[in-house]
């Protein structure tokens, strides 16, 4: 959206937007969304809002959004239409970007932690990618397309991240009028209720005993497009359901099988101080939800050697089914 020397003239303080994604801020998150005294229990989460609040405004009034994707300017004056100020058009932006950016960049980074970790996961996927690129003399080629329905392993590797890391946990609903749910429970008008993913994606009568490990080829089948198994869809539900189902799950799976794959055909990736096997993810529990998205406890530093040949030069082609762009 905007350059580099452009950023500075947001006049960005680092230290509090570097706040912003952090589990202790995170954490408080719930304290928000519960109102339960947020100007003490989430005075850091609530910092961080109205300085990225601020900034975004900025960036509305500078008029950088003319430069900015079709997507920023449709959103923006979608808003205006409706009525909604430039403030509240700011704050919108910020729950864009974290329904953008999260989700998708720890999805990312959990699918090239299992794929590389496992010498048998990356094996069975690189043969699956090497055999869907086109080599023309010093370009190689991969359809997505064929990305998302000849790499079954790939494929169902992603949506086991999706499950087994917690990926888009949480789902929340506000009560619209009060309700016995399964005749023991009043939930009241006006109430919200946080929904973790957590507990039905880890249910052994669903998944089965091993339903606490990782296993890549949990979701290989062949009764769904793409030789894929389907699973109860109220059980599996790293998308969220109903009306509010994420409108970006076709996108996003398209750009991290995307992404995988093409690590996997050009990289060799190891960790340059220790095993992948001692990532530790302690931190992410007691966050005051229950499992939020697992995050690595720290930084993975790693050592990319390319593959094969340094002149080959990759590249994406395809386009979006008609049902991708539902
Ligand atoms: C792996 C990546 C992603 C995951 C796991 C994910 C997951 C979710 C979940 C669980 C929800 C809440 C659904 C519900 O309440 O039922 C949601 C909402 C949403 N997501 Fe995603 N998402 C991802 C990527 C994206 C991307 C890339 C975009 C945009 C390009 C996006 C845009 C949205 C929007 C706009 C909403 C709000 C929908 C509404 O309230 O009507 N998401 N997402």
């Amino acid at each position: 959206m905007k350059s580099p020397s452009q950023q500075q003239t947001l006049n960005l303080d680092l230290e509090i937007l570097s706040a912003v994604p952090s589990l202790k801020v995170l954490g408080r998150v719930p304290f928000m969304a519960t109102n339960v005294l947020p100007t003490i229990l989430a005075r850091k989460a609530l910092k961080a809002r109205e300085y990225l609040t601020k900034g975004f405004a900025e960036y509305f009034r500078c008029g950088h959004h003319n430069t900015a994707s079709e997507g920023v300017l449709v959103r923006l004056n979608h808003s205006l239409q409706a009525g909604f100020t430039m403030d509240d058009v700011a704050r919108g932006e910020i729950g864009s970007a974290i329904a953008i950016l999260n989700n998708s960049v720890s999805a990312a980074f959990w699918m090239i932690h299992h794929v590389f970790s496992d010498p048998s996961v990356l094996d069975e996927c690189r043969k699956e990618v090497d055999a869907a690129m086109r080599v023309d003399q010093d370009r190689c080629t991969v359809d997505f397309s064929i990305i998302k329905t000849s790499c079954p392993a790939l494929q169902s590797t992603f949506q086991e991240v999706l499950r087994y890391r917690g990926i888009g946990n949480l789902i929340v609903r506000q009560v619209l009028e009060d309700h016995i749910l399964d005749s023991r429970f009043l939930v009241k008008k006006g109430g919200l209720v946080l929904i973790p993913n957590a507990v039905q994606h880890f249910k052994n009568d669903i998944w089965g005993d091993d339903a606490g490990e990782f296993h890549h080829r949990r979701f290989v089948g062949s009764d769904a497009p793409g030789g894929l198994k389907r699973y109860n869809q109220a059980a599996f539900r790293p998308f969220g359901g109903g009306s509010l189902l994420c409108p970006g799950r076709h996108f996003a799976t398209t750009e991290i099988l995307c992404f995988a794959a093409l690590m996997v055909a050009s990289f060799d990736i190891k960790p340059v101080h220790s095993g992948w096997s001692r990532v530790k993810t302690d931190r992410s529990f007691g966050m005051g939800v229950a499992r939020l998205f697992l995050l690595p406890d720290a930084d993975i530093d790693v050592e990319m050697q390319p593959r094969g040949d340094l002149a080959l030069q990759y590249a994406l082609t395809g386009t979006w089914s008609k049902y991708e762009r539902q």
